[in-house]
């Protein structure tokens, strides 16, 4: 967990609650509907988070608590059953030191010895849902899931379905006997009732119902209402524990089991008793090198205390036995293929690679694609359309490729050729960044929701009554696609949207009118091209003046960018853009700077986004900016600035000046008035009093700033 813990009560509190209602709707949607949302490791997650803060803030653990309930009470069609023993959930851990620890708090419970040998028995954890089956005189009479943990769902009809599951136990067995275990899909099963179940849709012509993973399959399978469904699934039963019993075959927690065994119950085969807290975990390396190889998904290892005279003594604390534990495994990794590299664009024009692959099972659900972040990633892993890949998924719900496993140059390289795959504009990205972005912000249709919002809020067009929520409606109508659409609105066409809709046509289409004339640096910045934002936005205007000289500017400087490109082909060509010094450097002043200059020109040398402006500006005029010019002592004179000024940058103090009417120069000569120095002034101080130039502090400065306003 990286994130760090709440410091207030109020915070925890707050987190508190919305875990609980997160979590609660995860439980809902994986216990009762068999369609989780998200993956079990970024479940487990949550639920670590909420116990981590409950131990910072014990007084604040909730009635509701997540970490005191065991799955979802029932809320389906099943008839709800109580059960005679509450059906318990296990105690997560992830490191070997948690399962020492789960062992000395045993030994501090129990009061033993440190050196008093703790047996525990070891097996796989299978990734089914638990079932409670109740015998009574050796008949199976029902069946129930573990519902909330207190009140299961009937499935005893479903249940008889299942070929594991013996309907009468042989020979002498205690008058009641509850046998609990997991109902299961294997892994292959699994696989061919996918199948079946699109082949049967492809059909019907229906939409198919596809489960995510075995788990969800067993689950969906066995709680089904019309249990002829249930019996046409392939559902399979281990046994690996007991409820209620009015007598117990053996005094271990093995012995039992191996009694269960002789009754007739699948028992899981890898099933030992570990005497030591190494042999447990030698065990749990042994079932985990094993698991691909099993024919049924696993998550984990349980560990229980063999003694039963102990598990009787340790109890339940809350959700789970104190004498259990569920030693999960690490995030699942599987092997696959790298079917292609896609490219995803975001609404702000970010460009993602995700790599498509033959689908996967790993953790239990099926992979289909996995991120790469970006295209370092690509170059890092060094991966082609055709390799095999190892994909693992983590806490994160997204699964990842880590590793390459075909030898180099097995494949042809890929090769982004740097376009957009929504617009085919060129995309870029700036020396100090991994992300490329798409060049064509005003015309390409994964941004232009994001793009139209921004060109009419509040520091753009700012257009009274046309908002988000208005823009998208007009885009997804076919309205608006471009901002200039905007301007094209008719009356007619919002009058239609309303029911007595003329008033708000007429008052929206004459906010819009407003706007036919707007500010330079307003322009500018709704244009929302990367780096330009309202202030630098602002800078450019002041320093071109008007759209008219900023767009020969740039047109100039798109002129020279693309004489500058060596001819078609390799990749490389397109960010020679950003490289290349000489063209930045023509509107890299004024303090402007690079990133902004390399922006500007990505967007101007875009033909689409040029169209789009040149149609905006039949539209709407941007008009000039007049530089207000004071009256002051310093009117007409020539000034000079030296040394490091305290309270306001140099560009300010130039901006000052000018708005003061004076000439702000580089250097002290004759021709200069006035001085203007601060800490460390040096050569050009000593140059004016030699000169006999007036020189002044940036206080007096200060003064004669103030003294014009
Ligand atoms: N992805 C989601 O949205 C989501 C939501 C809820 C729960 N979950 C998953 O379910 C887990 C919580 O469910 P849970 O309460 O069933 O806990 P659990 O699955 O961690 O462990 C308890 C269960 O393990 C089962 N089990 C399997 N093999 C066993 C064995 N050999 N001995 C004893 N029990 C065995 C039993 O059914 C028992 O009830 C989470 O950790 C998460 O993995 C996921
Ligand atoms: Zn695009």
């Amino acid at each position: 967990m990286t994130d760090p813990l709440p410091t207030t009560e109020t915070e925890a509190a707050a987190e508190l609650e919305a875990l609980a209602a997160e979590i609660g709707r995860h439980n809902h949607l994986y216990h009762n509907d068999d369609a989780p949302e998200i993956s079990d490791a970024a479940y487990d997650a949550l639920m670590r988070r909420n116990a981590a803060i409950e131990a910072a803030f014990p007084q604040l653990v909730r009635a509701d608590s997540p970490g005191r309930q065991v799955g979802a009470a029932p809320t389906g069609h099943l008839a709800k059953v109580a059960h005679a023993r509450p059906m318990t959930s296990l105690d997560n851990a992830f490191a070997d030191e948690e399962v020492a620890e789960f062992v000395d708090r045993i030994r501090r419970f129990l009061k033993l010895a440190p050196d008093e040998p703790v047996a525990l028995t070891a097996e796989p954890k299978i990734d089914g849902l638990s079932c409670s089956l109740r015998y009574e005189d050796g008949v199976l009479i029902r069946a129930l899931t573990r519902g909330d943990g207190q009140v299961g769902e009937d499935v005893t009809a479903n249940v008889l379905t299942i070929g594991d599951i013996p309907r009468r136990l042989p020979g002498d067995t205690p008058a009641i006997f509850e046998v609990r275990g997991e109902v299961y899909m294997a892994k292959a099963d699994f696989t061919a009732l996918n199948a079946r179940l699109a082949a049967e849709a492809a059909e019907t012509g229906k939409e198919p119902r596809q489960f995510a993973n075995p788990r969800n399959a067993a689950a969906g399978s066995l709680r089904q209402k019309d249990a002829t469904v249930t019996a046409g699934r392939p559902l399979r039963f281990l046994a690996h524990g007991w409820g209620e019993a009015s007598a117990l075959p053996g005094d271990t927690q093995s012995s039992v089991v191996a009694a269960l065994r002789a009754w007739g119950f699948p028992a899981a085969d890898l099933f030992a008793t570990a005497a030591t807290v190494e042999d447990a975990l030698t065990l749990y390396r042994r079932i985990e090198a094993a698991r691909a190889d099993l024919p049924f998904d696993i998550d984990g290892v349980v560990y229980k205390v063999d003694r039963l005279d102990w598990q009787q003594r340790l109890g339940i604390v809350g959700r789970a036995p104190r004498w259990g534990l569920a030693h999960k495994f690490p995030a699942e990794r599987a092997q696959t293929s790298l079917l292609a590299i896609d490219i995803q664009v975001g609404r702000t024009g970010a460009l993602t690679p995700v790599a498509r692959l033959e689908p996967v099972t790993v953790g239990g659900v099926i992979v289909t694609n996995a991120t790469l972040h970006n295209f370092d990633e690509i170059a890092r892993l060094g991966v082609r359309p055709g390799d095999r890949v190892l994909v693992q998924r983590a806490g994160d719900v997204i699964p990842q490729i880590v590793e390459n496993l075909t030898p180099e140059a097995a494949h042809p390289p890929y090769v982004f050729d740097c376009t957009c795959p929504a617009c085919g504009s060129t995309a870029d990205r700036e020396e100090s960044e991994v992300v490329y972005r798409c060049t064509g912000g005003l015309i390409c249709p994964a941004q232009r929701v994001e793009r139209l919002s921004h060109f009419v809020s509040r520091h753009a067009f700012d257009i009274a009554g046309l908002g988000q929520t208005l823009i998208e409606a007009f885009f997804h109508d076919g309205l608006v696609a471009a901002p200039a659409d905007i301007f094209r609105l008719t009356e007619e066409q919002l009058a239609a949207r309303k029911k007595d809709g003329r008033v708000w046509a007429g008052n929206l289409i004459a906010a819009i009118d407003a706007k036919r004339r707007v500010p330079l640096d307003r322009f500018l910045f709704a244009l929302g091209i990367r780096h330009i934002g309202e202030v630098t936005a602002r800078d450019l205007a002041r320093r071109y003046v008007s759209a008219r000289a900023l767009g020969a500017m740039l047109r100039g400087a798109v002129h020279l960018h693309h004489a500058t490109q060596p001819q078609i082909g390799e990749p490389e060509r397109k960010f020679v853009l950003r490289r290349d010094r000489l063209l930045v450097a023509r509107i890299d002043t004024a303090g402007i700077g690079p990133e902004v200059a390399h922006a500007l020109i990505g967007f101007a040398a875009e033909r689409h986004n040029r169209d789009a402006v040149y149609d905006l500006l039949r539209q709407v005029e941007p008009l000039d900016v007049v530089h207000e010019v004071r009256e002051s002592e310093v009117s007409g004179k020539t000034v000079v600035f030296t040394g490091t000024l305290e309270t306001m940058s140099r560009d300010e103090a130039k901006a000052q000046a000018e708005a003061l009417g004076a000439h702000v120069s580089g250097s002290v000569s004759k021709k200069t008035d006035l001085v203007i120095y601060g800490a460390a002034a040096g050569s050009k101080l000593k140059k004016a009093t030699d000169l006999g130039v007036r020189a002044i502090d940036e206080a007096a400065w200060g003064e004669i700033v103030r003294a014009a306003e």
